[in-house]
Parts: C-alpha cells; sequence; structure tokens
C-alpha cells in the first residue's frame, strides 16, 4: 500500500511529533514530525551526521528523546511509548516491534545455533511445543533462504549476508508490527546487497510491513520506501512519496544527494 491508496478509514500506526534530542548543545535531531500509516514504509535518508541514528533509536526507545510524543496504536489504543513504562515499552520491543541491526552481531546470539536464534523469540511470546517452534523456525530460515540442514550451525559459521538474512528471520518469525532497520545492507559485498534487497521488498510486501529503515544508499529507499524523509544537520529538510522526492527534489540538499549519486 502507499500513500495514495490509504483508506480514509485507516489510522496511523505510528504518530511521532516535535521530536528533538540533543547532545549537550549539539543537534542530535530536531523538531521531526511524521505519521507513518499500516503497510507503509518510511526511508530516512542523509548523509554521516545528520542524525539518522539519533532519531531512529528515540523512535525505537533505545534512547529517550529530549522532547516530543512518539505515539504507537497498540492493541489498547494509541500510546505514547516516551512516558510509557519500561516493561510495557520491553513488551513492545518483543512483539509489536523488531529492530534489525547494520550489524548481524548486534542482533544475533552468536553462541546460540541459527534454529535457537529464531526460536528463543517465539519463546519469548510464550511458544512452549518444540516441534511447532522448530518447524516455524525451519520455514522462517527456508524463507530467508538459509538451508535446513544449516539450522544446528552458529551463525559465526556464516558468511556476512546469511548472518543479516538470519537476523532478519530472528526479527520478522514473531510478526512484528512495525520494523526498525538500520542500515540493513550496510557493510555487505554489492552482489549480497541486492539479493538481500530482493529479499527484503520480498517479505515487507507479502507481510504487508510498516517499517522505517535508515540508510545513506538511494537504491535501497528506490527499491523499499514508499516515503522519504531527507535529514541534514539533525533537521528533515524534505519529505515526501519516494518517487517524487527523488525525481523532483526540491531541496537545494536532496538535489545535491541525487546528483551526486546519479554520477557514480
Ligand atoms: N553519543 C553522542 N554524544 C555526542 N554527540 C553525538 C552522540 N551521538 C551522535 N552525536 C552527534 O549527533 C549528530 C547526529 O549523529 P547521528 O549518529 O545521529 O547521525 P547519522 O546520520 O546517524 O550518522 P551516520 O550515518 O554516520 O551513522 C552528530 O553531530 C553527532 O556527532
Amino acid at each position: 500500500m502507499t500513500a495514495h491508496d490509504r483508506s480514509l478509514s485507516d489510522r496511523p500506526l505510528f504518530q511521532v511529533q516535535n521530536l528533538s534530542k540533543y547532545y549537550g548543545a549539539r543537534i542530535g535531531c530536531a523538531d521531526v514530525s511524521f505519521d507513518l500509516y499500516p503497510g507503509e514504509v518510511l526511508g530516512i535518508v542523509g548523509e554521516s551526521g545528520s542524525g539518522k541514528s539519533t532519531l531512529l533509536s528515540c523512535l525505537a526507545g533505545h534512547m529517550a528523546p529530549d522532547t516530543g510524543r512518539v505515539i504507537f496504536d497498540t492493541a489498547l489504543g494509541p500510546r505514547d511509548t516516551v512516558t510509557m513504562g519500561e516493561a510495557e515499552r520491553r513488551r513492545m520491543g518483543r512483539t509489536d516491534w523488531a529492530f534489525v541491526h547494520q550489524n548481524p552481531r548486534d542482533g544475533l546470539r552468536m553462541g546460540v545455533s541459527a534454529g535457537g536464534n529464531v526460536g528463543e523469540r517465539l519463546m519469548a511470546i510464550g511458544a512452549r511445543h518444540y516441534g511447532d517452534i522448530r518447524d516455524k523456525s525451519i520455514d522462517w530460515l527456508g524463507r530467508v533462504e538459509i538451508a535446513a540442514d544449516r539450522i544446528d550451525d552458529r551463525p559465526r559459521a556464516f558468511s556476512g549476508g546469511m548472518q543479516q538474512r538470519l537476523q532478519i528471520a530472528r526479527n520478522l518469525v514473531t510478526g512484528p508490527r512495525l520494523v526498525f532497520m538500520d542500515e540493513p545492507t550496510g557493510g555487505l559485498d554489492v552482489s549480497v546487497q541486492a539479493r538481500l534487497l530482493d529479499l527484503l521488498r520480498g517479505l515487507v510486501r507479502e507481510m504487508g510491513l510498516s517499517a522505517i529503515i535508515v540508510t545513506h544508499d538511494l537504491a535501497v529507499v528506490r527499491l523499499l520506501a514508499d516515503r522519504l524523509m531527507v535529514m541534514k544537520g539533525g533537521h528533515v529538510v524534505e519529505q515526501g512519496l519516494t518517487d517524487q522526492v527523488l525525481d523532483d527534489p526540491q531541496h537545494a540538499y536532496t538535489q545535491l544527494l541525487v546528483s551526486s549519486v546519479l554520477q557514480v
């Protein structure tokens, strides 16, 4: 679904209002506002130091913003995740939300088997039947193109691309409603990136996932994001539908970003 075919009855899954985070006098990100609707993918792009990681950390509840509201449409209705209790936020992090790190080592348990990495997420939300957990883990390994006979291998025996695919399986197996991704294809070879992007695009569409993806790679947002937010110096300088922003950038910085990529 895109912003175009959203029905009027839909309400935002995620609302961010006037969010700011400072490190002393230095701006991390300032006055960021946007709505994300069910099934929408938002890309956040900008040069190094523009505030993308700070913003993502505040959105995902890893860091407390100084000001602003981050409202998620929970099963009990919209709740401000900034002011909710730590226990409730953690529970949401295991159920409704998922976070895919740039470095798979930050999102996987390296000493636990591939099957264990996926299965323990199911156990964390109450699954108890060993056969079901194993079957579902094998199914998810297959969906991220990891052969079933690798189920007992530890992630350190996997290539970087396989580790990243395993991290994606671990995060999606519980059927989250919102996935945060921090440079999901960063640090991988170009050919591996392309394959991972294809896989991600398939999963996002098939599951109707809502996602917020931080990247400095415009190819990633072109392929995955319905909407795009461009950051510079901690501020959002432009946002809109991805194709519109990339094909007809209005802000001088976005024009530079797009033209510098085209020249490569
Ligand atoms: N822990 C910190 N302490 C002080 N300043 C910080 C800290 N983390 C980030 N900053 C500053 O906040 C601003 C935004 O940084 P941030 O890491 O969010 O940008 P980014 O767009 O994610 O960059 P990159 O693409 O390099 O990860 C920068 O000026 C940075 O120096």
